[in-house]
C-alpha cells in the first residue's frame, strides 16, 4: 500500500503545490446565483469538482457546509468525494475531529477505512484531547495509505491563546503537537503521511517545524488576509513542505469553470514563485 505521503508528494510534483477548498458558504451560493438549499449545494460542489478535480493536487471539502443540510448534504459530500477521486485529485476532508481514543477509532473508520462511503485520502484532526488520543486515526491511516493533518497553529486570531500557551517543560502547546507529529514521520520517504495545519496568517512565531518531515497545510491565504509572500515569513526553511490552501479566494471567481480554473492557476503561480525562491 503506497503511503499518503508518497501519493501527496507525487500529486504535488505532477500538479503543483495547491489545495483548493470547497466551502459552499450561503453568501457564495447567492453570489453564484444558486439557492441556499440542497440543489444549490449539489450544483456548487459539482461545478468546483468539474472545474478543478482534474488539475489541482488536493481538494479540501469543508464538511460543515455539507452537514448543515443534514443527511442529504452528507449524501452530496459522498458523491463529491467520489467525483473528486475519479478526477484524480487527492481529497482532504476538513472535519477537525478529535475525541477520546475509542471514539476516535470510530471517526477513523468513518473517514479512513476504504470501505466507508465517506472514505477520503486524508482528514484534519484536533489534538486538544491529546495527540495520543488520535492514535487510532494514525494507525488506520498508516494501514490504508491515508493521511491526518493535525491542528498546530491555526489561522484564526483566537487560536494563539491556547496554542502558544506554555507547558510545564517550557514548550508551547503547539510545539508539543509539532514534536509528536515529527516522531510519527521519522524516517519516512519521500514525505511522512502525518501533516500539521499551520496558518499562513500567523507571522513568525519562532516555532521549530524543521523536523516534521510531513506536509504543512497552510490555510488563511486570500480571504483571511495572508498572501503567498507571507508563507516565507511563517515557514522559512520549511517552505518545501508547505501545501498552500485557498477556499474563498478561488471560489469567488465562480461559477464560470474557466474563471475558477484561472483563479486556481493564479493562486498556484503566486505560491510557486515563493516556494521556488526558497
Ligand atoms: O487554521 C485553520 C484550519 C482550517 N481552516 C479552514 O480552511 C478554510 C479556509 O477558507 P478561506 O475561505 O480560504 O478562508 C475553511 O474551510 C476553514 O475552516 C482555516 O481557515 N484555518
Amino acid at each position: 500500500m503506497e503511503s499518503f505521503g508518497a501519493r501527496l508528494h507525487r500529486a504535488v510534483t505532477e500538479r503543483g503545490p495547491l489545495c483548493v477548498g470547497i466551502d459552499p458558504h450561503p453568501g457564495l451560493l447567492a453570489r453564484w446565483g444558486f439557492e441556499d438549499d440542497v440543489r444549490g449545494l449539489d450544483r456548487f460542489a459539482r461545478t468546483v469538482t468539474e472545474a478543478l478535480g482534474d488539475r489541482v493536487a488536493v481538494v479540501k471539502p469543508q464538511s460543515a457546509f455539507f452537514e448543515r443540510f443534514g443527511s442529504r448534504g452528507v449524501a452530496i459530500l459522498e458523491s463529491t468525494i467520489r467525483q473528486l477521486r475519479d478526477a484524480g485529485s487527492l481529497v482532504l476532508l476538513d472535519v477537525k475531529r478529535g475525541d477520546i481514543g475509542s471514539t476516535v477509532a470510530a471517526y477513523a473508520s468513518a473517514y479512513l477505512d476504504p470501505s466507508s462511503p465517506v472514505s477520503v485520502d486524508a482528514v484534519t484532526a484536533s489534538p486538544y484531547l491529546g495527540v495520543g488520543a488520535l492514535a487510532p486515526m494514525f494507525e488506520l491511516a498508516a494501514e490504508h495509505g491515508g493521511g491526518v493533518f493535525v491542528l498546530a497553529l491555526t489561522s484564526n486570531p483566537e487560536g494563539a491563546a491556547v496554542q502558544r500557551a506554555r507547558t510545564a517543560d517550557g514548550r508551547t502547546v503547539a510545539q508539543t503537537v509539532v514534536d509528536e507529529i515529527s516522531q510519527l514521520n521519522a524516517g519516512a520517504e519521500p514525505l511522512g503521511s502525518f501533516g500539521l495545519v499551520v496558518g499562513a496568517t500567523i507571522g513568525d512565531t519562532g516555532h521549530d517545524l524543521s523536523g516534521v518531515n510531513g506536509p504543512l497545510l497552510a490555510p488563511g491565504l486570500g480571504a483571511q488576509g495572508a498572501t503567498a509572500a507571507d508563507l516565507r515569513v511563517v515557514f522559512g526553511s520549511s517552505l518545501p513542505a508547505v501545501l498552500p490552501s485557498y477556499s474563498r479566494e478561488v471560489l469567488n471567481a465562480g461559477p464560470d469553470p474557466d474563471a475558477l480554473r484561472a483563479a486556481a492557476d493564479r493562486a498556484l503561480a503566486d505560491c510557486r514563485a515563493v516556494l521556488a525562491a526558497r
